[in-house]
């Protein structure tokens, strides 16, 4: 954690972004224009952040979440397709070329990857000279050269290590040569897009210990992206949660880990392995992965899998039904029921099929609890949406379905809420205002 060596700024924060959006448009010929049919991945969208002078902001979440882009959008390998990104009060989103260059210096990246990020016919002496020249920085090749000589040592690695080229090392000494690289151009800020996740986990902690000695040492913030939160814990004074292009949780380090607010970090917390006994709680297992930004859920994105989403106020059973119906409901809406694979299936067990076998064969498959688990009106109309399905009535079965596993977070995006300072969340179960009685118990989670 750091030190903060420098102050910080009264000026307000180093970097501030706000409405930060990047998507990508696919099938983008012009046909596909003329008959509106590009597709636009919203991979990051709408996102605020702040760092500080000398401070370390990690951001977390599963794989597909938008950290990457994020990443990059801030730190202008890519260009935003919307919002601010204002580092010491400058908008980079309007600068381009020369104009970019000097804060091209100032704001570095440490990639997951070093060896594809290291130039692989370079000698590392040439990989960490190269963009002084190209900054117009130290006088001739030898002081160049004494400049790398003194980052590497600071890295940990020997000077006599500039002859050799990158695959002559280590996983670990090539993230410390990355390092290196970042800090010749001595940057103010440092984006480090997963720098330890392809390391052993000893060599990831010495790396991680690398990265707080040096910001306590220099004062540099660092934007550090992961999708554990373990690590993040060690290294970070501030925390956002990513979620599908989104932040939904953001707080202190401690505040964030002692307590979780959004049902997403909950599940993510319960996957780290805990030293202290008395704050274990039972892992929540995320089912599914992260749903394509091409088509995010309506309202909370994380709603069809969250954990604790809010049934509807006449619901009459447990939440774990409740949840159980929403996810047949989901899942009989994307996935093409195949009935020839379930009459397959049931080939072997049933020597004649009729359609009662499917519809309960298609609800066995698809609901994740035994049909009684479900109170009774919810059960007829699990019944009724099989039925229509196996009868060819897909339309039907979804409007069934979707009249009775109905939940007020598909209807409205949640408001971000701030419960605690410096704790923000954006999540139904927190807002006071939100739909739906957000009191309703959450389940055995
Ligand atoms: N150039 C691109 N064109 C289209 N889609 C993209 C592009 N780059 C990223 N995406 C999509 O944007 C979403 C976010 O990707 P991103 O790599 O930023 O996520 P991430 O959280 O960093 O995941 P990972 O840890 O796996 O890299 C994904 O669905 C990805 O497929």
């Amino acid at each position: 954690m750091s030190q903060t060596a420098h102050p910080p700024s009264d000026d307000g924060p180093l970097l501030e972004v706000s409405g930060l959006r990047k998507h990508f448009v696919q099938n983008d010929d012009f046909l596909d224009r003329l008959f509106g049919d590009a597709e636009t991945v919203k991979a990051v969208d709408g996102v605020d952040l702040t760092v500080d002078a000398g401070e370390t902001v990690g951001i977390v979440g599963e794989s597909g979440c938008g950290k990457s882009t994020l990443a990059e959008t801030v730190a202008r390998l890519q260009n935003p397709t919307d919002g601010t990104i204002r580092y010491k009060g400058t908008a980079l989103e309007e600068l381009s070329g020369r104009k970019m260059k000097p804060y091209r210096r100032e704001i570095q990246m440490i990639f997951q990857d070093p060896l594809s990020s290291l130039h692989p016919r370079q000698t590392v002496g040439e990989i960490l000279t190269a963009p002084l020249e190209v900054h117009g920085i130290g006088d001739s090749d030898e002081e160049r050269l004494d400049i790398a000589k003194s980052h590497i040592e600071r890295v940990g690695l020997d000077p006599s290590h500039l002859d050799r080229y990158p695959n002559q090392f280590s996983g670990g000494q090539q993230q410390r040569i990355g390092i290196a690289r970042a800090l010749t151009l001595e940057p103010e800020l440092i984006i480090a897009d997963e720098p330890v996740s392809g390391l052993d986990v000893s060599v990831q902690a010495q790396i991680l210990s690398l990265l707080n000695d040096i910001q306590s040492e220099l004062g540099i913030s660092i934007v550090f992206i992961a999708h554990d939160l373990s690590v993040i814990r060690y290294v970070a004074d501030r925390v956002a949660v990513m979620y599908l292009g989104e932040i939904v949780e953001r707080a202190p380090t401690d505040a964030l880990f002692e307590d979780p607010a959004h049902p997403y970090t909950r599940a993510l917390l319960s996957s780290v392995p805990r030293i202290e006994p008395e704050k274990r709680t039972d892992r929540i297992r995320l089912r599914g992965t992260v749903p394509s930004p091409l088509d995010p859920p309506s309202g909370c994105h994380f709603h069809p899998r969250c954990p604790a989403v809010i049934p509807p106020d006449d619901w009459p059973g447990d939440q774990e039904a409740f949840r159980a119906g929403l996810e047949f409901r989901k899942q009989l809406r994307v996935e093409e029921i195949d009935l020839d694979a379930l009459r397959g299936r049931l080939d072997a067990s049933t020597e004649r099929i009729t359609d009662a076998d499917l519809r309960d064969e298609l609800i066995a498959e698809t609901l994740s609890v035994p049909l009684d688990r479900l109170p009774v009106p919810a059960r007829e109309s699990v019944q009724e949406a099989a039925t229509a399905v196996v009868d060819g009535e897909a339309e039907r079965a979804a409007s069934l379905l979707a009249d009775r596993f109905y939940t007020p977070c598909e209807e409205r995006k949640p408001e971000t809420v701030e419960p605690t300072p410096g704790h923000r969340v954006a999540c139904h179960r927190v807002d006071p205002d939100a739909p739906g009685d957000p009191n309703r118990p959450e389940g055995d989670r």
